[in-house]
Order: structure tokens, then sequence, then C-alpha cells
């Protein structure tokens, strides 16, 4: 720890001072400690970089992360068009409001627009302890606009340098900081992480990010025994405004979190890398230099491809469950057999793949949920979560032995259906309070279609549905000759069938599913009379 006022003894290292103040915060919160970032920076109204990108970024990586506001500028991805910068009695304000309330385990600095502000900054650090500080030492935006004048460049030297624990300047401010020397070579970047870490930070990484004729991105990490050259790749875009805040308060979540130095340093130089290249095509504004998506979800299904509508009940309707066995055997590829039960009348579609490959299964989705958007029609996937999330489908059905209700929900987030298999009330119960948006009940009849499946039969089902707070579609032996009984029973909250044989193991797919739905909604209609 580099400061005065600290409390934990400086011989710990970092990692054992994290634990030492972990147990201190469970001790206080009485459960698990949430890893705390303090961002002392500018706010960007276009929002690639400053506050906005830490937030954004500490989001992603899980950190909660507090803002100290240093500056407002009116900015977007053509350039700076005006600064406005707080005052400093209000800064002081901000991190005492901040630090005074709230377990800050690392503090981040990024536009620091005054020698005033950086002093207001040291002597809060003095009074409230951190256990690290990361300066990301911003003094020119990537448009080149500057956002600290050369003024500050002595008190940065002298005064806030020594106290950081990691210092990451690019090219053009490692030189700034040394007086204006030249740095054009990888051996350079060497001698400035050298010259810097002289001034007294526990680290130094000079980012090559803006070295003439790298093929790769070369960053020079230097802890004052060892230098490592850490290199990625050279995302080609044009979209990386707010790259040198996000690495920087990418450093400081992984240090909140309690990684070491260099850990913390490499995963964030790949999580940047991870969002440029997830960015590298996206468009916003009209200037020459974009922001990217730090969540990594601005793409995902092109929005316009998303399902318009939410969840209903009567999604369960007829239930196509798929089976790429039965499929084979009748000569039909997937897409053709879910493209045929949608036609005939198909409300929801289940891939259900127990055996082919990961990366098979993963290209039938896809291919489906083409199909099954076109249609309005939502697709599950059986089983795999990740198969689900990889292919943006629209939910998953899980059994008891599958991944929780809550687990999945978690994963999936909020709009996301999930259905969960059930053959008691208890089930039934545990499915609603994890999150469920339906469950499936069964085996109504026996089946041959799924291994050693006990049959609860019509009471059963019955039981299950009359208990359930979550509508109920009903699986196992249904077919032509039986779903009007199912349906016909008018339980309350049984909204559908599920099939699997009475659709796919079939020749002709279209016409075995118009003739299921039209027996039944003839049920239907007819138990609603009664
Ligand atoms: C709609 C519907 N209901 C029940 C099941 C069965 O799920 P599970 O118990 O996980 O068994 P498998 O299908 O994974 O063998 C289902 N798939 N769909
Ligand atoms: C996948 C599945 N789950 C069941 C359950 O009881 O939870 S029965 C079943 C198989 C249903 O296939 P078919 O419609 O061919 O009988
Ligand atoms: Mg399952």
């Amino acid at each position: 720890m580099a400061y005065g006022g600290v409390i934990l003894s400086n011989s710990l290292s970092f990692y054992q001072k994290r634990i030492v103040m972990s147990s201190r915060v469970q001790e206080k919160n009485g459960g698990a400690s949430i890893p705390h970032v303090l961002s002392v920076a500018g706010s960007d109204s276009g929002a690639g970089a400053g506050i906005q990108a830490d937030l954004k970024t500490c989001a992603a990586r899980g950190v909660y992360c507090s803002t100290v506001i240093t500056a407002v500028t009116a900015q977007n991805t053509v350039g700076v068009q005006s600064v406005h910068a707080v005052p400093e009695d209000f800064v002081a304000q901000q991190l005492k409001s901040v630090l005074s309330d709230m377990q800050v385990d690392v503090v981040k600095s990024g536009m620091l627009p005054s020698v005033g502000v950086v002093k207001v900054l040291l002597q809060s650090l003095a009074e409230f302890s951190v256990r690290a500080l990361v300066v990301d030492p911003v003094m020119v935006s990537t448009s080149g606009d500057v956002l600290a004048g050369p003024s500050i460049l002595s008190t940065f030297r002298e005064e806030l340098l020594p106290m950081a624990d990691i210092v990451t300047p690019n090219i053009k401010e490692a030189s700034a900081l040394l007086g204006g020397i030249r740095l054009e070579t990888v051996a350079d970047m060497r001698t400035a992480a050298e010259l810097l870490h002289a001034l007294g930070p526990r680290n130094v990484l000079v980012k090559g990010g803006d070295l003439p004729g790298s093929l790769d991105a070369v960053d020079i990490f230097f802890n004052g025994e060892h230098f490592y050259e850490l290199r990625s790749s050279r995302i080609k875009t044009h979209n990386t405004h707010g790259t040198g805040c996000t690495l920087a308060s990418c450093i400081a979540a992984e240090l909140a979190k309690g990684s070491p130095m260099l850990t913390a340093v490499r995963v964030a130089k790949r999580y940047v890398e991870t969002a440029l290249e997830y960015s590298k095509d996206i468009l916003i504004g009209n200037g020459i230099q974009g922001p990217f998506d730090h969540l990594l979800r601005l793409k995902s299904g092109s929005h316009s491809f998303h399902r318009k509508d939410a969840f209903t009940p009567s999604d369960l309707f007829l239930y196509a469950v798929t089976d790429s066995g039965m499929n084979k055997k009748w000569g039909r590829s997937m897409v053709d057999a879910v493209a045929e039960a949608i036609q005939g009348g198909a409300t929801i579609v289940q891939l259900r793949e127990k055996d082919v490959e990961t990366r098979d299964f993963l290209e039938t989705a896809k291919s489906c949920l083409a199909v099954c958007r076109s249609h309005g029609v939502p697709l599950l996937i059986n089983d795999r979560i990740d198969v689900a999330l990889a292919s943006d489908a629209d939910g998953v059905h899980v059994g008891q032995s599958d991944m929780p209700a809550t687990v999945a929900r978690t994963l999936l987030g909020p709009e996301k259906i999930i259905g969960v298999s059930c053959k008691t009330i208890e089930q039934a119960q545990q499915a609603w309070i994890g999150g469920a948006d339906y469950i499936g009940s069964g085996g109504v009849y026996s089946t041959t279609t799924k291994a050693n499946n006990p049959t609860i039969g019509l009471d059963g089902l019955k039981t299950v549905c009359s208990a359930s707070k979550l509508p109920v579609v009903a699986i196992g032996g249904i077919n032509a000759s039986n779903a009007g009984t199912v349906m016909g029973m008018g339980v309350p909250n049984l909204k559908g069938v599920a099939v699997v044989s009475a659709l796919f193991d079939r020749e002709d797919v279209l016409a075995e599913t118009k003739k299921l739905h039209a027996l039944l909604m003839e049920a239907s209609s007819s138990s609603k009379m009664q």
C-alpha cells in the first residue's frame, strides 16, 4: 500500500491484505464482501470513456463502482467540444460522501483536471484508507483534445505517482511524464517504464497501442524487478474510444476482487481485447472514433430479430419436442421438421438433442431459431443453457437433474423462458420459487421416447396442475388418440400438450401437427362449454 493513513501493514502483500480486509468487511456486513472500485474521473457525454466507461467495466466484471466526477465534458465520437471542471471543494465533498460511508477497495483515477483536484484526492486518500490506487494519467483524449494541461505534470510526478500501486500511461503520456523523451520502440518503452518506476509507483504499465509499425499491441509491465512484454492482437476497428479508461478500471476491478497485480493486468488486457473484437463493427456516432460495447450485448440477435412478444401460457398449446433420431429415420432435416411442425400449428418448439456434438447442436439451434423467429414461435433448448445462450434461443427446458431453475434464471436473465419438469406438488412449488415460467408434467402415459420415465397418469397430472402456480403442459405418450382426453379434462392451469413421437416419428409432420392441433382445439372448446 502506497499512501499515508494506511491501516494495514505494508509488509503484507496485496493478496494478504485482501484476505484481512475481506474478513473485516464480512464481519461488518455479516455476509460476502462486495468488491468496490471508486472511480475518480471525468464524465464523457458520449459514454465511451471516463466515468461511464468505468461504470460499465466494473458492471461487466462484477464489481461495484462508485463515482467522483472531476469534470463534465461535452464530447462525442468527433471529439471534445467543451470541458467544465467541477469545483475542487465539490470534488472533495463527493470523495468524503463515498469514502466516509462505503468500504472502497480500490480507487482508480482518470481525468484530474487541476493541481487542486489532485491534491484533494491525495488528502482524501490520507484520511480514508483504501487498499490500492490505480492511476490512469489522462492528459490527452484519444481524439487529441487536451484534458489536463502541462501545469499538472509536476504534481503527477512528485505527488500522485509515488502513491500509485500502478500507473498506466500510453506512449504520449509516458513521454510527457518523462519530460518529452522520444518513445519509438519497445526498448524505449522499457526504458520509460523503468524511469517512471523510479518516480515511486509500485508498478508501471506502458501501453504501446500507439507504437508505430507494430503488428501486435505490445504493453510493457514493470514491477521494479521484472519486465513483462504483454502482447495482444491488434484489432482493426475505429471503435477504440475509452480503451485506456477501460483497461485501468478493469485492473482496478480485478484488484478489488483480490487478484495479484500481474494477473489483474493480464485479465484487463484480455477483457479489452475481447470487447474490441466483439464491437469492431458496431456503429455509434458519426465521428472517426467510436465507443465499444463493454457488456458484449449490443449486437445480440440484432434486436429486430428478437421475438417481440413475451411468453404467454397459450404458447404451450401444442408444444413440439424434437428428436433427431426420428427425423433421420424419416429422412428429413431438423430444420425442415421444425418448419413443418410450425406450419401445422405448433405453438412452441423445444430442441431435445441428447446425442449430438455441441457444435452441431449450436448450428441446428441457430438454423431452427431463424425459422421459429420468422413465425413468431418461441424456440427452447432442452437441458443445455450454454447452447441456449450461444444461439440466443428464447429459453430452456430443464428437468429435476438438470441445472436448477434459479441458476438458469441467473444465467439467462429475466426475459428468457424457463420450463421445468415436475412430477410432484413440491417440485412445482420449487419451480415457481426458482423463477420458472411454466412446468412440464408427465409422463401422463407410458412412453418409449424417454427411458425409465415414471408414469404419473391423468390423476398425477391433475394433482400437479391444481397445486401449480405456473401454467402446465402435459407430456408423455400423448398422441392423436388421447390428446382430446387430456385437454378435455378442463383441468385448471393445463394449457397444452407436449409431444415428440406423435409429430416426429411419423412420415408427414405437417399433416400430423394439423390433425393434433384440430383435436386440441375441439377438446379445449368443448371442455370450456361444460
Ligand atoms: C415440456 C417438457 N416437459 C418435460 C420434459 C422432460 O425434461 P427432463 O425431465 O429434463 O428430461 P429430458 O427431456 O431432458 O430427457 C421436456 N423435455 N419437455
Ligand atoms: C421428454 C419427455 N419427458 C417426459 C416426462 O414425463 O417428463 S416424457 C418425455 C417423452 C415424450 O415423448 P413422446 O411424446 O414421444 O411420448
Ligand atoms: Mg433434462
